[in-house]
């Protein structure tokens, strides 16, 4: 567009010298503010509370600002209990009515001393920003609130009748309810998900409600996301890969009740086809607080054993169908001798611990049987059919992305494909040949055009599922998907799936500035943020690598993995003062937080400090304000020469 006409565009907007100047002088201020906090998080696996925990306490910057501002003069008592009122007003509420013998001094001094926290969290921000934030039924009196000073004179008492007349007007619950919220909202500028909400934990599904409904969030795609969205494409491997992970943790629920699902046929195929198989590898994981009574667990694992049947298969036909994907290495089902219960694994022969395949035509073990092809298409039919779950994947695809650039930092879930010399791995795929980030630009381009134009090619959605399991998939970055061998080879041997050469040469400090700088960014300033990998904290690693540059804050959200980690895993804090990384003990539950304000215990430490204090015209938002300053000050200039008329 000529500069002339973007001017005039401009003038639209800003149609008068006055509301020009005003905007120049607004955004200008704003450069000046510190940079707002982001957080980070990966692997949330579906645990929704503890996620929920996470985000209200802010990974521990909730109860360090209470520290901030109240810290000498409240006890480590109070402190809790204010933080876990921040986290849980309404069930906080709850049961200090039920304790406290004079509430009206409770609400008193609960709401001057929530003022002040607020204020404190607030005082980042414009006027502007803060009142965008406000409820709306608050607005007025938390703003008067924030900005009259109680100290003042003449004002103090002006103050204190405020909050009089809340609690007198019996709003006092209401007003605590609206003014933690805002505390919450206004902790946290901006949320990094750094992939794999989905599988293992139960609430995938809540965990995407509370995300489409954030202020500011992005999403990078993980290897359990690529899955489901592979699934909600319409992908039958994916789709069985999906239900076989759901049925493998007990998760009927968030097929049925979170995605109206219906698993229906699965269950009367199941039942029939594996009558008189008792499917012992195929019962659920389940944690102890699940409750599934014994004729269920038997359902269930019938079910599991059903769709992994139909999974391999299908993935089978799948790899026969794609030379180009070179995976042949992973055709097992005609590698299994079915009548001498063996199986050749990479020339090695192992025993089966599972001698019942009613469903197996040794002569085409990969074909489906017609009752096995009515259950895939009656799924598929589902998937793409459930309008939530369509609804959660096009968010995924709307703030998700392979990778991001952000403030200097390089935000992807797993790896990026390498050789063991320390080059970029060539990959060839539709034709193309590329590598790094070029790879990872088409491999994203190639996910979106797989789910928003699946109508149109046969098989164009496979994509979506190399990206879930393929060795050279930045998202999984391992040599193989050992699901097979896992369920029906006793010896772990040929379990084990071995990471790419990329988590090796990270390690290497040049390495990381080389992946910086592949991408465009500042090998000096930025750092690579992954999840994907647990960090086994109990063994002594440490989640900070390559010499600072390079963090890997696998969450350990997943209870599953707890015992591995050592701990409930990472997040990560990046605000004005540097990146704080908290490690996190496992969260207990919503009701020990509200009544012992018990709060997972989070430590924070320093990663990294700047030397001056961050602000925003430092920010990757701050070139884009500096980019809008330098247009309206063209159009300034334009309406002061008479170039552009004024609007009035
Ligand atoms: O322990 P589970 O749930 O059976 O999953 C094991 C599988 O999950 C994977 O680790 C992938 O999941 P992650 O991305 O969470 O690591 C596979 O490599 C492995 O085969
Ligand atoms: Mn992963």
């Amino acid at each position: 567009m000529e500069q002339q006409d973007y001017l005039e565009l401009l003038s639209q907007k800003f149609p008068t010298i006055s509301q020009a100047a005003s905007e120049v002088i607004n955004l200008k201020s704003i450069l000046n503010l510190p940079k707002g906090t982001e957080h980070f998080l990966t692997d949330l696996h579906g645990e929704y509370e503890a996620f929920n925990h996470v985000m209200k306490n802010a990974s521990g910057v909730v109860k360090r600002k209470i520290y901030d501002v109240l810290g000498k003069t409240l006890s480590r008592n109070d402190i809790n209990e204010l933080a876990s009122l921040i986290y849980y007003p309404e069930d906080k509420l709850h049961l200090v009515k039920e304790r406290e013998a004079n509430l009206s001094d409770w609400y008193e001094v609960t709401i001057y001393r929530l003022i002040q926290v607020c204020r404190d969290t607030s005082s980042k921000y414009t006027r502007s920003k803060v009142r965008k934030a406000l409820p709306p039924d608050f607005a007025y009196i938390i703003e008067e609130l924030l900005h009259e000073d109680e100290y003042r004179f003449n004002k103090k008492e002006y103050y204190n009748k405020i909050i009089d007349t809340i609690v007198g007007l019996d709003m006092a619950d209401d007003f605590i309810i609206s003014i933690s919220t805002v505390i919450q909202r206004l902790t946290i500028d901006h949320l990094h998900i750094i992939g794999d909400v989905y599988d293992r934990g139960p609430g995938p599904h809540f965990i995407m409600d509370t995300l489409i409904k954030h202020h500011s969030v992005d999403i990078q795609w993980g290897n359990h996301d690529i899955l489901w969205m592979g699934a909600a494409a319409g992908n039958r491997s994916c789709i069985a890969n999906v239900v076989r992970i759901c049925l493998r943790y007990a998760n009927m629920d968030i097929l049925e009740e979170g995605y109206g699902i219906n698993l229906f046929p699965l269950a009367t195929f199941a039942m029939t086809a594996y009558k008189d198989d008792e499917c012992s590898k195929f019962k659920p994981k389940m944690s102890s607080s699940d409750i599934v009574p014994d004729s269920s667990i038997d359902l269930l694992a019938k079910m599991h054993k059903a769709i992994a049947m139909i999974q391999f298969k299908l993935e089978h036909e799948l790899i026969l169908n794609h030379p180009d994907y070179d995976m042949n290495d992973r055709l097992l089902l005609d590698k299994i001798n079915y009548e001498e219960h063996t199986i050749n694994v990479g020339g090695v022969v192992y025993k089966l611990n599972d001698q019942t395949f009613p469903t197996i035509d040794p002569k085409e073990p990969w074909k489906l049987t017609e009752e096995e092809k009515s259950v895939i298409d009656k799924l598929r039919y589902t998937f793409l059919k459930s309008e939530k779950l369509q609804k959660h994947i096009r968010f995924m695809f709307a703030k998700g992305s392979m990778y991001l650039k952000y403030n200097s930092n390089l935000l992807f879930h797993a790896s990026i494909p390498m050789n063991s010399d320390g080059t970029f791995k060539k990959i060839k795929l539709n034709g193309v040949e590329c590598s790094g980030k070029y790879l990872l630009d088409n491999l994203e381009q190639w996910s979106r055009e797989a789910y928003f134009g699946r109508e149109n090619k046969d098989n164009s959605t496979d994509i979506l599922w190399y990206l879930w399991c393929h060795q050279d998939s930045p998202l999984f970055g391992k040599d193989k998907m050992a699901t097979l061998e896992r369920y029906f080879i006793d010896d772990k041997t040929p379990h084990k799936e071995h990471y790419t050469p990329y988590y090796t040469l990270v390690n290497d400090e040049k390495t990381a500035r080389m992946i910086l700088a592949e991408f465009g960014l500042d090998p000096k300033k930025g750092h690579i943020i992954n999840g994907h990998v647990p960090v086994k904290t109990r063994k002594g690693e440490s989640p900070i690598k390559a010499n600072g540059k390079l963090l890997v804050i696998d969450g350990g959200f997943a209870k599953a993995y707890q015992s591995q980690t050592g701990i409930a895993g990472y997040t990560l804090i990046y605000n004005s003062y540097g990146l704080m990384l908290a490690s996190h003990e496992p969260f207990e539950s919503v009701e020990k937080s509200v009544n012992e304000g018990m709060d997972i215990h989070s430590t924070l430490s320093v990663v990294e400090k700047v030397v001056d204090r961050k602000k925003i015209s430092d920010t990757d938002n701050g070139q884009k304000l500096k980019k809008q300053i330098y247009y309206l000050e063209m159009l300034l200039s334009a309406f002061r020469t008479g170039v552009i008329k004024e609007k009035l």
